[in-house]
């Protein structure tokens, strides 16, 4: 089982995240996961605050000469904007005279809910841990189950498919181009033309003191046929990705294959014929995404991925001061206008996390060379029937 505990305030000194369940032997390289650390950091549409910041991981425990050593792995990415920040964010030490306190929740933020619920009167104490800085220590360990996963051949990608109102209408065949083309594309959309009136979209918005959100689709290729179970409610893959998705920040909506397509569809136009070629089987369409009673049954897994518009508006919406009860507009936190591209890089990362579990709890072993030998064995019990 792999599981994790995360934390750190997003200007706090560090985030820091433990992660349990690696096998040991596993080849890991920090450049690999400083290279997520950097595609979660662009995009068009970012703040100020990606130039401030570099994030690159320091691992201090749980890998040695490289590997992992089936001990808990801890990660820390430090925050370059905590040396602006020492005093507003000391963990001791008495408040500064001058600070100023937030007390105009954001409409669409954890501010009002969270203020209430902790009973904090500075609503920083809320964002700062509701903020989706954290989403980089959750892509740090998404990029040690992409390591995990690229043993068994298993690949995990993702683009963005729709930005506000504009679609992506063309695109690649096949799954490397289309990885080439969104790596290329400023908003990770591997259509040109619709990259660029999505660029023109981010900066509509901007310019009227807006905001974006849009689409991402994910794609799982090389899964084995059996990743997770029909048995209970909690071992359904579809569900675990699906509550993993809706955990990341701002994402309002998943679906699986035809998703809520599915559902205004006949049976005969929605569920994939099985066939079989003499060696195995095979289906003609995947409207299923992949997965068929919560398990993989060897197609790709494809997730599409809701993002909701940022919640903090330069033309901020009516809230109300939660000191003096008084109406008044929401406060303005520097931000992101569309952080649409890096919240794919986020789910590509997540989902990386829940088929690397699942493929874990398949295979079971305490060594990559475990899991390896039982990987064999599975594909050949799988190729008998
Ligand atoms: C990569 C990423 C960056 C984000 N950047 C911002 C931002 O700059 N400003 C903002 O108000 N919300 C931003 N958000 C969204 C908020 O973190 C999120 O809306 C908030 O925590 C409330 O959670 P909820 O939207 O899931 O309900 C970002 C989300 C992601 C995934
Ligand atoms: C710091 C990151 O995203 C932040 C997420 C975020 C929010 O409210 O979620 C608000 C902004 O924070 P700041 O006010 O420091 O600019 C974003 O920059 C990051 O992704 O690394």
């Amino acid at each position: 089982m792999l599981r994790y505990l995360s934390a750190g305030e997003s200007h706090g000194p560090e985030l820091t995240i433990v992660v349990d369940g690696f096998p040991s032997n596993l080849p890991v390289s920090k450049e690999k996961i400083d290279e997520q650390l950097r595609r979660r950091q662009m995009g068009y549409g970012r703040g100020f605050r990606q130039q401030i910041e570099t994030d690159t991981v320091e691992v201090t425990s749980g890998i040695r000469f490289g590997k992992t050593l089936g001990t808990p792995i801890t990660m820390v990415v430090a925050n370059r904007d905590f040396k602006n920040w020492t005093d507003r964010m000391a963990p001791f030490g008495e408040k500064p005279e001058d600070l100023k306190e937030i007390y105009r929740p954001r409409p669409g933020h954890a501010d009002l809910a969270g203020a209430i619920k902790y009973d904090h009167e500075d609503i920083r104490n809320v964002l700062e841990r509701a903020s989706a800085r954290n989403t980089a220590t959750v892509v740090a360990a998404g990029a040690l189950a992409k390591q995990l996963l690229e043993q068994f051949g298993i690949l995990v990608t993702a683009h963005v498919v729709e930005l506000c109102d504009v679609k992506a209408a063309q695109l690649p065949d096949s799954l490397e181009q289309l990885i080439a083309a969104a790596d290329s594309s400023e908003v990770r959309c591997a259509d040109s033309n619709a990259s660029q009136r999505m660029i023109e979209k981010i900066d509509e918005a901007k310019a009227n003191g807006d905001t974006v959100g849009g689409i991402f689709e994910v794609i799982v290729r090389g899964c084995p046929i059996g990743l997770g179970s029909y048995a209970m409610p909690d071992r359904k893959l579809d569900g675990r990705l699906a509550g993993a998705l809706m955990s990341i920040q701002a994402i309002k909506g998943v679906e699986i294959g035809l998703g809520f397509e599915a559902a205004r569809r006949m049976g005969s136009q929605v569920h994939d014929p099985i066939l079989y070629d003499g060696q195995r089987y095979l289906r003609s369409s995947n409207g299923a995404g992949g997965l068929e009673g919560g398990v993989t049954n060897g197609q790709d897994v494809v997730v599409r991925v809701a993002m909701k518009p940022i919640s903090t508006l330069y033309k901020p919406l009516p809230s109300v001061n939660m000191k003096t009860k008084e109406a008044e507009l929401a406060a303005i936190e520097r931000s992101d206008y569309c952080a649409l591209p890096a919240a794919s890089v986020v789910g590509e990362n997540v989902v990386a996390w829940v088929i690397a579990d699942a493929l874990i709890e398949k295979l079971g072993g305490d060594s990559l060379e475990q899991m390896k030998d039982n990987w064999a064995q599975y594909q050949a019990r799988v190729s008998r029937r």
